[in-house]
This record gives C-alpha cells, structure tokens and sequence, in this order.
C-alpha cells in the first residue's frame, strides 16, 4: 500500500498494490494493523454504498460532535473528484482543501478525519463505497453548500446534479457565523 499524507496533517491517500492475473485482479482494500501503524483511527462501525449517475454532486457533508465521522472513501465502479474541506477550528490549514481523483482502476482511497466536511462529484456513473468511524446520527447531519464562493471549490464541472437537500446547505461564513451567536 503506498501512503500519501496530504498537504493537510491527517488527510492521507492510500493506493493499494494490486495482484493481476488471469483470473483478474486482487488487492487489500483496508487493512488495521496499517492503520494502527499509521496512527489512524481503526475501528470503523458502520460501511456505506452509493451509486451515482455521472454529473451528480453529494456533499459537502459533516456530522457534528458527538457523532463526528473519519472516512475511508473509494470508488468501486467508475471515477469521482472526491473533495475534503478541513473544518477543524483549531487546524492551521482550516478552511483548505483537497482534491483526490479516485478510480476504481486504482483502487486509490482517501482517508478523511473527523472535522472534515466531505464531498464527490462523479465523473462516471459510480459506485461509490466508504467505512465510518461513527454510525449515521440524523440531527447531528451538517454540511457547506458545494459552490461556497469563499471555499471557491473547483468540481471541475458545470451544473452538476445535486440534491434538494444540499442546495439549501449553508456557506461556511453562514454556519461560522451562526456557530458564533
Ligand atoms: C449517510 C446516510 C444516509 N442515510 C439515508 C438518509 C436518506 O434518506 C438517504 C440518502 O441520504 P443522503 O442524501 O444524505 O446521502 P448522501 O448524499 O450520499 O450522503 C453522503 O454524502 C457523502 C458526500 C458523505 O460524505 C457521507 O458521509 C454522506 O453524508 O439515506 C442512512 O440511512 N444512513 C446514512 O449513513
């Protein structure tokens, strides 16, 4: 597995080495004495799947404390533009972001740390695949409007699909100053 730790301490990328023959392909899509020896979070409670057809945005998504999230992204079928938005307060690189270009022919994934605010954009229909530290916590769901103009996110793509629920997400100055008050 080859490790890359991002400009943003604890955002890593991780791309597995994959076994090709003639049957196929093989490769370790998440190993815990790896993430034990790289000091990640390995106890992961919940996995989720999603499939999206190409164009579609989910995001930018967050739980909030007590039910806060790490990820462990990948795509198993088709492409994403994944991005993770550091929202820790008290990160030296608050309010930077990351972009991994994650393909299921890679088999690339991204670690994202609690404190992160998450989101894709598929740029083939996708199937999308993640492991969670923390189970799914409905009141405690929080996000950032995907096209917030202070983020200046580059998806890489116009008008993409997005649901009713993520266009009315908030910008991140809205939710700071509402976080304030
Ligand atoms: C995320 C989630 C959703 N749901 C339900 C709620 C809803 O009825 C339906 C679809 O939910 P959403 O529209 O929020 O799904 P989606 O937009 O795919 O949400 C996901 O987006 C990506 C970017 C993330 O980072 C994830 O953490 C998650 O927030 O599934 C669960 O039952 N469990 C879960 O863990």
């Amino acid at each position: 597995m080859q490790v890359h730790q991002t400009a943003i301490e604890g955002l890593i990328e991780l791309t597995p080495r994959i076994f090709e023959d003639e049957r196929g392909h093989f490769f370790e899509s998440y190993n815990k004495p790896l993430f034990i020896s790289l000091g990640l979070p390995m106890e992961f409670v919940q996995d989720n799947q999603s499939f999206s057809v190409k164009g579609v945005l989910r995001g930018l998504h967050m739980q909030n404390s007590p039910f806060a999230q790490g990820k462990l992204v990948r795509v198993i079928t088709g492409q994403v533009l994944d991005i993770a938005v550091d929202l820790r307060p008290d990160s030296p690189t608050f309010g930077q972001y990351e972009t991994f270009l994650l393909d299921a022919k890679l088999g690339n994934m991204a670690y994202i740390p609690e404190g992160f605010a998450h989101g894709f954009v598929a740029l083939e229909d996708s199937v999308f695949s993640y492991k969670c530290t923390n189970v799914y916590n409905k009141a405690s769901e929080s996000g950032i409007i995907w096209n917030d103009p202070d983020l200046n996110i580059n998806w890489g793509i116009n008008d993409p699909i997005v649901s009713e629920k993520d266009q009315e997400l908030k910008t991140l100055r809205e939710v700071m100053s509402q976080a304030v008050v």
